[in-house]
């Protein structure tokens, strides 16, 4: 299916990827969309977008996914991006002590600039730097709890939970668009409830 064919016929969701700089955000994405690790990816400067298309329950839903620069002299560029966000997937190094303190300043920022119903995933990447881990399982669990918000580890480097880190946040997201957004296949083209997914 050609490009605007597919944007016609799948729901469309806006999602960012924000946290400190440094935690994995572009290398979150890059495996994704292109299943690659790149070690030396260089830091983002404002923002980068790509789309990926997932199919969730039979409906093609395309992500246009943001990756926002984590370094403070960005901040002010990517402010505005939360703007029509449908969700917000929320960084953290498990290395890096900082990184997890931040965490409830950047969902301060989501609270003052998304919109009050976006819906919200974090996530504690570079789980295979076990013996570097400084932030446990259980203090990332407790800490997504008292901000109501999903919580999953990844590893961006070997690809651990990516797809369902996206997935859990698409899956959410959708449920909370309006009806007039949903794109809805009328016939049914796949059996398997497995998320599909492929990147442009
Ligand atoms: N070991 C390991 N390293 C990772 C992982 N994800 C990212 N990195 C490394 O962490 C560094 C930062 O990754 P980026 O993806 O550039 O981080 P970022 O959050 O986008 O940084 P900014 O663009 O500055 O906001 C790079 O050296 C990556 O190679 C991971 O899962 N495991």
């Amino acid at each position: 299916m050609d490009e605007s064919r597919e944007s016609e016929s799948s729901s469309i969701l806006k999602v960012l990827i924000i946290g400190n700089s440094l935690v994995g955000k572009s290398c979150i994405l890059l495996r994704f969309c292109d299943n690659e690790f790149v070690e030396d990816i260089g830091t983002t400067i404002g923002v980068d977008f790509r789309f990926a298309s997932l199919t969730i329950q039979e409906e093609p839903v395309k992500l246009q996914i943001w990756d926002t620069a984590g370094q403070e002299r960005f901040r002010t560029i990517t402010s505005t991006y939360y703007r029509n966000a449908d969700a917000i997937m929320i960084v953290y190094d498990i290395t890096d002590k900082d990184s997890f303190a931040q965490v409830k300043n950047w969902f301060r920022e989501i609270s003052n600039n998304a919109p009050s119903n976006v819906t919200t995933i974090l996530v504690g990447n570079k789980i295979d730097l076990e013996n570097k881990r400084v932030i446990s399982s259980d203090e990332g669990k407790s800490l997504a709890k008292s901000l109501r918000s999903p919580f999953i580890e990844v590893s961006a480097k070997m690809g651990d939970n990516i797809e369902t880190a996206f997935s859990a946040l698409t899956v959410e997201a959708l449920k909370k668009i309006k009806p007039s957004r949903r794109r809805r296949k009328t016939t049914l083209v796949q059996f398997s409830t497995q998320p599909k997914k492929k990147c442009c």
